[in-house]
């Protein structure tokens, strides 16, 4: 019986540019992307779920087909009748990814609503991974029913992984934003902040400091980002550095950090040691951000045993 990797959060409709002036319409969130890229490198012993909430309407119906296509499960995604899914541009300057939401009225804002399916859901799994986005687009009540059954996801002694993914505008003010997150990090087992955002909300002064400040809130492991820079590990020993992989050229940042937490997860869950697995999950980024988009082809990813 396979065991299940589910992430929870919010998938959109993504328009990113073609490269011939065109707007490409493709499926994409934080969450999704990184459910995504640990499904390209998960054997069959684990299943990736994905846990949010659709419309009815057909665009949520083509992101369903989308998902079950990649062999990620939805059976768990409730479908609200006069609900749209979320919308997102990317905007892109010399790489640097920025991005526009529509995402006010989405039907995953309601994700959190019914308690009894996102705990059989949790139930269900073995990892459970979410981020601060996931946090950021709900209510304050239905932020704390989802932090509540995944603290007692951790306390079952499941894996709870969790991306603070800091986007101060979808939050009222940055005092909210990062007690919230804070509060995220203290049900989590591993953390895969990125040090830019970290540096400017927490004020953290390096990554190290990044990486004391989640496992001082209870993290087994710290993985912070911190681009060309590479990957700081702080776990129980001394803090590991792993160089970043170069990108010729960065064409579009977007699903960097996404990218590198499926990977690193996804060789993580296959025995890896936490050096290798991140060295891996750095290759994968840096060819994700040379293609346009957070979700790039299979053919243009590295295989494991190539890492
Ligand atoms: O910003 C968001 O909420 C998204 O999920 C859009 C992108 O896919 C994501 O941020 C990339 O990390």
């Amino acid at each position: 019986m396979p065991k299940t990797f589910l992430s929870i959060g919010e998938c959109m409709i993504e328009l990113s540019q073609a490269g011939d002036g065109h707007l490409k319409k493709g499926f994409a969130g934080d969450s999704f992307n990184t459910a995504w890229y640990a499904r390209a490198f998960l054997g069959n012993d684990w299943r990736v779920s994905y846990f949010t909430a659709l419309g009815t309407d057909r665009l949520s119906d083509e992101m369903l087909s989308f998902m079950n296509g990649a062999g990620i499960a939805s059976d768990h995604v409730r479908r609200i009748e006069g609900r749209n899914p979320g919308m997102y541009m990317i905007h892109l300057k010399d790489g640097e990814r920025s991005f526009q939401y529509w995402r006010d009225t989405s039907a995953a804002k309601l994700l959190a609503e019914d308690g009894d399916r996102l705990r059989a859901a949790i139930d269900d799994a073995a990892l459970v991974y979410f981020s601060g986005i996931t946090l950021a687009i709900l209510s304050p009540g239905d932020r704390s029913r989802l932090l509540a059954e995944i603290r007692r996801a951790r306390e079952l002694g499941k894996t709870v992984a969790f991306d603070p993914n800091l986007r101060p505008r979808l939050w009222e003010n940055t005092e909210t934003m990062c007690a919230a997150v804070s509060d995220g990090a203290r049900v989590a087992t591993m953390i895969f902040p990125s040090f830019d955002d970290e540096h400017s909300h927490f004020g953290d002064a390096n990554p190290e400091a990044t990486a004391k400040r989640y496992r001082d809130l209870g993290a087994e492991l710290v993985a912070v980002k911190d681009g060309e820079n590479g990957i700081r590990i702080m776990s129980a020993g001394p803090v590991t550095h792993v160089p970043a992989h170069p990108a010729n050229p960065v064409r579009d940042t977007t699903s960097a950090g996404d990218s590198f937490n499926g990977a690193f997860l996804a060789m993580h869950l296959r025995g890896q040691p936490c050096r290798d697995a991140a060295a891996f999950a750095a290759k994968v980024a840096a060819r994700v951000i040379e293609q346009p988009g957070a979700l790039i082809g299979t053919d243009h990813l590295p295989q494991p045993d190539a890492a």
